[in-house]
């Protein structure tokens, strides 16, 4: 099966990274394109993937064409390549819905919120499918997204939920991470920024491997952790009083922001069918 991904930002990149590494796919099997041309050279160069000329030389040598541009980039993309009705056309955009790429594709549609951590193989990978795709498809797509991590299957409705929690969750730790490093720092400023980041990278890796390990939940770790009547339990009642209030807000804000993007896409799509008419 060739696979064909095009723009080749963060996650283009982290795609092709991840399927080489996790020998998913044959870097013969790959074919990339990039608007800036030096990002799929570098590509070629790591991993023996092949760069095509054009986006249209991608989509129509694809059997899957993962499209990795910017959400508002990419209805338009694809509606110029005028895809061959074969094409499983995956977009990775957060805020672009299978309803908008079935408007501008024939064929069998899916969307999938990939995480940066898959360049590790590790990680959640979110995924919803049109009912265009056969059984023998979805099975087969599913699979692919498992070599590079955990492929979760999520409604439309949930996906942006989950979004927060698996593919803005990397970024929005190391926000935490930094936050709790430079708040050490205030108190102990004989202690260096980087060695209390170095403590941390070191304290979520034992964390994650330990809760995975000893199948712990949260709470029983919590449990093991604190001491009664000791000093993480003061800790942990600063972050019970703290906490919550700023995660909903969180929920609100990034549920504002996707509803912006939506609302934008569809205007886009709206404005596009206009001037087709
Ligand atoms: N970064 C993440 O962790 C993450 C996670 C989940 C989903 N996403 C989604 O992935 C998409 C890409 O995000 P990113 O962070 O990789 O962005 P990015 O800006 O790093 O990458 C976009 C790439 O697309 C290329 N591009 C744009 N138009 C093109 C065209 N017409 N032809 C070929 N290449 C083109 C750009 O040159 C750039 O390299 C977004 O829609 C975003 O919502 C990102
Ligand atoms: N990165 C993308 C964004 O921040 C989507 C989730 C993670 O928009």
């Amino acid at each position: 099966m060739k696979i064909g991904i095009i723009g080749l930002g963060s996650m283009g990149q982290m795609l092709v990274t991840a399927f080489c590494k996790s020998k998913a796919v044959s870097p013969k099997d790959l074919l990339v394109y990039n608007r800036t041309r030096e990002k799929a050279d570098r590509m070629q160069e790591t991993y023996g993937v092949t760069v095509a000329s054009s986006a249209e030389e991608v989509g129509h040598s694809a059997d899957l064409l993962f499209v990795c541009t910017k959400p508002l980039d990419l209805l338009p993309l694809v509606k110029e390549l005028s895809l061959p009705s074969q094409v499983h056309l995956v977009s990775v955009a957060a805020g672009v819905s299978i309803e908008d790429l079935e408007a501008v594709h024939t064929g069998p549609v899916s969307k999938v919120i990939p995480t940066i951590t898959s360049q590790e193989l590790r990680g959640v990978s979110l995924y919803t499918c049109s009912s265009r795709l056969t059984g023998e498809q979805q099975k087969q797509f599913a699979s692919l997204l498992s070599s590079i991590g955990t492929a979760q299957e999520v409604s439309e409705q949930e996906i942006e939920t989950a979004t927060i929690l698996t593919s803005s969750g990397p970024g929005l730790l190391a926000g935490i991470m930094e936050s709790f490093a430079q708040a050490a720092v205030r108190k102990s400023p004989g202690l260096s920024l980087d060695t209390a980041r170095k403590m941390l990278v070191e304290t979520m890796l034992g964390t994650a491997q330990l809760l995975q390990s000893e199948q712990l939940g949260f709470d029983q770790l919590i449990e093991r952790v604190a001491t009664k009547g000791g000093i993480t339990e003061e800790g942990l009642r600063v972050l019970e009083k703290r906490l919550p209030a700023g995660f909903d807000e969180l929920f609100d804000m990034t549920e504002s922001k996707h509803a912006l993007l939506k609302e934008r896409v569809k205007q886009q799509a709206a404005n596009n069918q206009e001037k087709g008419d």
